[in-house]
């Protein structure tokens, strides 16, 4: 299975959607497309089932042109894009079955019930909550047994516990699928999922989940001094070895130096400060959303469109 998205560009008349976007998936696993409200991401996943043309750019489904080989590209592929619902006048059994019968599968969905915790089977899809119906509609897509699956913020408006069903599934299901999918909560993309892509416009950044949350850490030192210390005088001392130096909330005694050279650097660094009395020093530990609002910040200001 793959998925090729090659130079992928979108303009809604003069604006600019999606600039140049290409990224190769071939293994299976949970690929996460982070990005702030607006940055693109419904509208690559809309040119990604078709709903929408690119201005330009490819997209490729296990080889074939999903707009030139349509049927072929997208036969093993499921979307949740935008908020699709169940009809509302088949029950959520009919719907289910229905949704499998139209990839010619066969579907036990008394199993899939419990493993989504569905409504009643026999009720209307229409009298259903926005939950439910998300649910049911997950539930059909699962019984068409995708191998690639690309779900748009597939909680968003959820409550805590249908998130959390939601999540398990995905949980469960990723080790044998491609699946991708989009959010704005960064705790859920790094409990879900193994990669991730960041997007505005552009894309920002690619690659495994781990090297996002250390891409900054590396680079960044925690220096407690054993005595109050003015910003002032760290700056005057490491300035020229570090592009900032921030003084932690409720302390003069801890620093947070991001500096871009190697361990060279760090030593140096060390070596300024050693004399104003260090007590501890180590790595700045950051979180995802702390790394992506960093590497986003980082990014507006090598790209800007306004
Ligand atoms: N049909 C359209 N016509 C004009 N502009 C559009 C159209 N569809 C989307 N846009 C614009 O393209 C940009 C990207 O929208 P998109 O919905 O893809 O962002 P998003 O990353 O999914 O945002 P969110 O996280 O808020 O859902 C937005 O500025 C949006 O206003």
């Amino acid at each position: 299975m793959s998925v090729e998205v090659s130079n992928i560009s979108k303009y809604f008349g003069k604006f600019i959607a999606l600039d140049s976007i290409s990224f190769n998936i071939s293994n299976n696993g949970c690929y996460g497309i982070l990005g702030p409200n607006g940055a693109g991401k419904t509208t690559l996943f809309k040119i990604m089932s078709t709903l929408i043309k690119p201005s330009s750019g490819t997209v490729k489904i296990n080889g074939y042109d999903i707009f030139e080989s349509r049927e072929k590209a997208l036969k093993d592929t499921a979307f949740l894009v935008g908020t699709p619902e169940p009809y509302d006048y088949l029950t959520v059994k009919e719907f289910i079955e229905f949704a499998a019968k139209l990839r010619g599968k066969d579907v036990n969905v008394n199993e899939l019930k419990d493993e989504l915790d569905l409504p009643d089977l026999r009720a209307r899809c229409g009298i259903l909550s926005k939950g439910q119906k998300r649910r049911v509609y997950l539930a059909a897509l699962l019984a068409q047994d995708p191998k690639i699956m690309i779900l748009d913020e597939p909680t968003d408006g959820l409550d805590p516990i249908e998130i959390y069903v939601i999540k398990n599934i995905i949980k469960k299901i990723k080790k044998d699928k491609i699946i991708i999918l989009s959010s704005h909560i960064l705790s859920e993309v790094q409990e879900l999922c193994d990669y991730i892509m960041v997007v505005k416009k552009r894309l920002l950044w690619k690659g495994d989940k781990n090297s996002l949350m250390n891409m900054f850490t590396n680079k960044t030192l925690r220096v407690e001094f054993l005595y109050p210390v003015d910003i002032v005088e760290v700056k005057s001392l490491i300035n020229t070895l570090a592009y900032q130096i921030r003084q932690i909330e409720d302390s003069n005694r801890t620093f947070v130096i991001e500096y871009s050279g190697d361990d060279n650097d760090r030593k140096k660094i060390l070596e300024k400060l050693v004399n104003l009395g260090i007590k501890n020093f180590g790595d700045n530990t950051s979180s995802l959303e702390e790394s992506y609002i960093r590497l986003l910040d980082k990014f507006s200001k090598v790209y800007s469109y306004e």
